[in-house]
């Protein structure tokens, strides 16, 4: 069930979710005051910064928008949007409605009336990852959100978080992807960053204004790595293969799977799916090589990966349990194959 009403042109209004409603999702950050600020940007315009370190996986934000739409109501070409933001801001207080209008307009010069305007500049699209509704009628459905906080968050083609949309509790999650110092800047990415460098620009000129200066856009070599990352498999059946051939090199899958993870990580898209791939393959390669300590490593970075990406953590604990029974049948088949060590035969006093 959604929680809230929608109006006719498709507005929702929020109502404060239920703990039952707001459903099973990552634990809130226990920091000592805020985790992170909201700050003028030397260059212009405003940025969030970390106040604490943050972790790869820990929760930086959980925020419920400002106003919420269907995507279809959100499009600026529907006349009727400029009403049903109306409506929206009319239903929010002051203070709220202040905040609203309080955030970027680079539209301001444009034929865009403010409200507009506004909604425009600070738009979030996303999928809803849990709505049961939405998933058994209309699974694709995106909708478009601003937030007081979320809203400031700048863009990098080498985002530091990774956000999801939780609609039980109709908010929206925002996870380290890496580790986040105290004072740097939490970016996160308003395009897929594995467009080409090209279209990216033009997406990024063209619908914000943005003449990105991230490490990938300054990069030559960045496109053929994201390239090279796209390429990277879903595909255990080599690590099986691997596995059940005792003959083959301990390091055969092993040394190409780091250099995969160091590639990710020197991109800044440790988000992506793509290094949940190789969190797995290493935590598996690892598991085999009866290196448990590293396999634990990386298996604890997986679940975080899975957590931060918005699947239940009893869902992740349930699913990597499974993935462990058909690990540990592959070792077992190993060691069956595997030449036994010679005994050691004591010498007779
Ligand atoms: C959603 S707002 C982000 C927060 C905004 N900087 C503010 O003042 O609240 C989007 C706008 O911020 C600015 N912006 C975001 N990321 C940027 C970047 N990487 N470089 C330059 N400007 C950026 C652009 O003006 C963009 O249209």
């Amino acid at each position: 069930m959604l929680i809230g009403r929608q109006d006719e042109l498709g507005a929702y209004t929020v109502a404060d979710p239920t703990p039952a409603q707001a459903g099973e999702h990552e634990d809130s950050t226990s920091s000592n005051g805020t985790p992170y600020v909201i700050e003028e940007n030397p260059t212009g315009g405003m940025r969030m910064i970390a106040n604490k370190d943050f972790e790869c996986g820990d929760l930086i934000l959980q925020e419920r928008p400002l106003v919420l739409f269907p995507l279809e109501v959100a499009l600026p070409a529907k006349s009727d949007l400029r009403l049903s933001l109306q409506r929206a801001l009319n239903a929010l207080n002051d203070a709220k409605r202040a905040d609203y209008m309080g955030l970027a307009n680079i539209y301001a010069t444009d034929a865009f009336e403010p409200v507009l305007g506004i909604f425009m500049s600070n738009k979030f699209e996303f999928f809803s990852t849990d709505d049961a509704e939405a998933a058994s009628a209309d699974r694709t459905k995106p909708f478009a959100a601003v937030f007081k906080d979320i809203s400031h968050m700048n863009h990098s083609c080498c985002p530091n978080v990774v956000r999801y949309w939780c609609m039980a509790s109709r908010s929206m999650y925002v996870h380290a992807a890496r580790s986040i110092q105290k004072g740097s800047q939490i970016v996160t990415t308003y395009c897929d960053p594995f467009l080409p460098l090209r279209e990216r620009r033009a997406l990024l000129l063209n619908t914000y204004k943005i003449a990105c200066t991230c490490p990938a856009c300054t990069n030559s070599e960045s496109d053929a790595n994201r390239v090279r990352i796209q390429n990277i498999q879903d595909n255990l059946a080599p690590v099986i293969q691997w596995a059940l051939t005792p003959a083959l090199p301990d390091d055969l899958l092993l040394v190409p799977s780091l250099e995969q993870l160091k590639l990710i990580e020197d991109e800044g898209l440790e988000g992506t799916e793509y290094y949940a791939r190789v969190l797995r393959r290493l935590w598996y390669i690892y598991f085999v090589l009866d290196d448990f300590g590293a396999s634990g490593f990386y298996g604890r970075m997986l679940r975080a990966w899975k957590i931060t990406n918005g699947t239940k953590r009893s869902d992740v604990i349930k699913e990597m349990q499974s993935e462990l029974e058909l690990i540990q049948y592959a070792v077992n088949r190993r060691r069956l194959f595997m030449p036994r060590k010679a005994k050691l035969v004591r010498p007779v006093s």
